[in-house]
């Protein structure tokens, strides 16, 4: 918990706060922010483990909201000093409709954005993603690229078209007058793909190694890098952006950051064998055992079944025409825009972030 040392203040708001990264986000704010006064947590889903967090210094008021009504995300806004916004769905598998994508990631964010200027809040941090970059429609690989790497980034996918319409409002936002004259202060960050405690993606891979008997079949090149990034780290940057945006506004509103830390460059795979291999399970193959024709056969028919058993069921496998596209293209990060501009140095070492990670894994149900 914070160290009442220093003068505790501030209000802060995190909505989706009881997600993945979220409650990430919420624990470290609760252990690494002194000025903290209240955390608000809103989400449409709140998690029973909010309840210990009620016993601290800090006043944790958690709120059961929806962003895409408007009314209910002002007034969780209202008399927040800090917003961290990362609620969204994060789908590419399928569950839900573009239209409820669009209405929770775009106007959702639209309507976090217009809570900040109409209750005077000034600070809005919002978690953007690596998708508003790429992989693109082409499946151009983005090979250790930065902020400022040419790419095209174009998209067709309902999640990434989500992100990028939200973050571009986001960024536009910066500098637009709230209640009390002040200008409103934005930024984003764009972490790639976050593994750590808690991640649903990582379970599902152990869930489908343990029922093929402890395997897992190699099906993306080991030379495809994909850059993954530790959910301690994701949320420390969250935490450090919003303790600096206030004195280094001028230099950082209206910015973009990719989140990143000295986790390996490695395929998708081979990634999460670093934590599964550890846990029992092998991946078989050194070259993917199928050919990427008869992958890209078994996705469209992945697709064609979810749509054939929608009336019935939700089915959504890992592998469809986007998640393949995707886990088959190039996409690795190397940057150091966030430390020039704020500061960030990972707070978790690799060793740490893959201890942790394989920890946790050993704690999922039905783990060896
Ligand atoms: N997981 C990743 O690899 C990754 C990578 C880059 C960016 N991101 C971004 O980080 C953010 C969090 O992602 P995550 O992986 O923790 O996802 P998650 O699904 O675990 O968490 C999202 C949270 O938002 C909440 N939420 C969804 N719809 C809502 C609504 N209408 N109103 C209020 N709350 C709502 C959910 O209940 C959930 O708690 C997202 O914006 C995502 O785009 C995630
Ligand atoms: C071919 C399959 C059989 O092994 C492998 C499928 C892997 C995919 C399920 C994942 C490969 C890349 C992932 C995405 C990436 O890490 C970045 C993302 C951005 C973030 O904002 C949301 C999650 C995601 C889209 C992530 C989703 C899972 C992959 C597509």
């Amino acid at each position: 918990m914070a160290d009442s040392a220093e003068t505790q203040e501030l209000v802060y708001l995190v909505t989706g706060g009881c997600g993945f990264l979220g409650e990430h986000v919420v624990r470290m704010l609760l252990q690494r922010e002194p000025r903290l006064r209240e955390l608000r947590i809103f989400d449409l889903h709140l998690g029973p483990w909010l309840e210990e967090l009620k016993t601290g210094p800090v006043q944790v008021t958690a709120i059961q909201g929806d962003v895409t009504q408007a009314h209910e995300v002002a007034a969780a806004v209202a008399g927040a000093h800090v917003v961290i916004h990362t609620a969204g769905l994060v789908d590419v598998f399928g569950k839900t409709s573009p239209e409820t994508i669009h209405e929770v990631n775009v106007q959702g964010t639209q309507n976090v954005i217009e809570a900040c200027v109409q209750t005077g809040t000034r600070f809005l941090i919002y978690t953007s993603s690596m998708e508003v970059v790429g992989p693109n429609i082409k499946g151009q690989p983005f090979y250790r690229g930065n902020e400022n790497t040419p790419y095209e980034a174009v998209h067709r996918h309902p999640y990434p078209c989500s992100k990028a319409l939200a973050e571009q409002l986001v960024l536009e936002a910066n500098g637009r007058e709230v209640l009390g004259g002040l200008p409103l202060v934005t930024c984003a960050l764009r972490p790639t793909g976050i593994y750590g405690e808690g991640h649903q993606i990582m379970r599902d891979f152990y869930h489908q190694g343990l029922r093929l008997g402890g395997r897992l079949f190699r099906a993306i090149p080991a030379s495809v890098e994909h850059g993954r990034v530790y959910v301690g780290n994701v949320a420390w940057m969250h935490v450090l952006v919003a303790r600096e945006l206030e004195h280094r506004a001028a230099l950082m509103g209206g910015q973009v950051y990719f989140c990143y830390d000295n986790s390996p460059y490695k395929s998708y795979e081979d990634f999460n064998m670093e934590f599964l291999g550890p846990c029992g399970l092998r991946l078989v193959g050194t070259r993917p055992l199928m050919p990427y024709w008869l992958l890209v056969l078994l996705a469209a028919l992945n697709t064609l079944l979810q749509w054939l058993l929608r009336p019935l069921m939700l089915y959504a496998p890992l592998l469809n025409p986007y998640t393949l596209a995707v886990a088959n293209t190039t996409f690795t990060v190397s940057t150091d825009k966030a430390r020039r501009h704020f500061g960030y140095e990972p707070l978790f070492s690799w060793e740490e972030s893959r201890t942790r990670t394989i920890r946790w894994v050993q704690t999922v149900e039905g783990s060896a």
